[in-house]
């Protein structure tokens, strides 16, 4: 496994986020929706940063599995158990890989009528982008490699990592062949 992302340089890239909405939001109630299982340790630290009247609600989404490509259609374990008609949602999820899940997500919580959706990602991954959809706010831009730590798995490994790592081809064999 390789280090991209040193846990310093996290907490800086989060804490400079927190800043931009901070600064965008104001005295504005904003509700966090997290997906688990990945989002977790992001929307914990971001979320101690901002200034504004925050409530956390929780989903849990599902496309990769034991895998590392998308199954191409994310499946909802967790839904919301209330109606967030007229609030600001700010949908955190750790990374906007394909763009499925936030894409999905997005439409989902449109039927809420909110006053607004905006998306906030710890890791924007351009290289298997299959939908047209960008991040409102990106801790982290990335090209490409399947990355790990930090609330990210592969085959539920590595989210207890903190820092950031891509997985190497002989990552993935070892897995294959352990
Ligand atoms: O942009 P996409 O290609 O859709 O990929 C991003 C999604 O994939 C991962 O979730 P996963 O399905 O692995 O569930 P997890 O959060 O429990 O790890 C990750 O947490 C994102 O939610
Ligand atoms: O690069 C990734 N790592 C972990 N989980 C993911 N889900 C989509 N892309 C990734």
């Amino acid at each position: 496994m390789k280090l991209l992302f040193s846990k310093e340089v996290i907490a800086r890239r989060i804490g400079q986020l927190a800043a931009r909405i901070n600064r965008d939001y104001g005295e504005r109630p904003v509700v966090l929706v997290v997906l688990l299982k990945g989002a977790q340790l992001f929307a914990a630290d971001l979320c101690r940063h901002l200034t504004c009247p925050v409530r956390l609600e929780f989903m849990r989404v599902c496309s990769y599995g034991a895998e590392t490509a998308s199954s191409g259609c994310p499946r909802i374990l967790l839904d919301l158990d209330e109606q967030l008609r007229d609030c600001h949602i700010l949908l955190v999820d750790d990374i906007l890989d394909t763009g499925l899940t936030l894409h999905h997500l997005s439409r989902h919580l449109r039927q809420h009528q909110p006053a607004s959706i905006r998306t906030c990602v710890l890791i924007d991954k351009y290289e298997r982008r299959q939908v047209a959809i960008a991040a409102d706010y990106a801790a982290i831009e990335l090209q490409q490699g399947f990355v790990v730590g930090f609330g990210m798995d592969y085959n539920e490994q590595y989210r207890n990592l903190d820092a950031i790592y891509c997985l190497e081809a002989e990552d993935l064999a070892k897995e294959s062949h352990p």
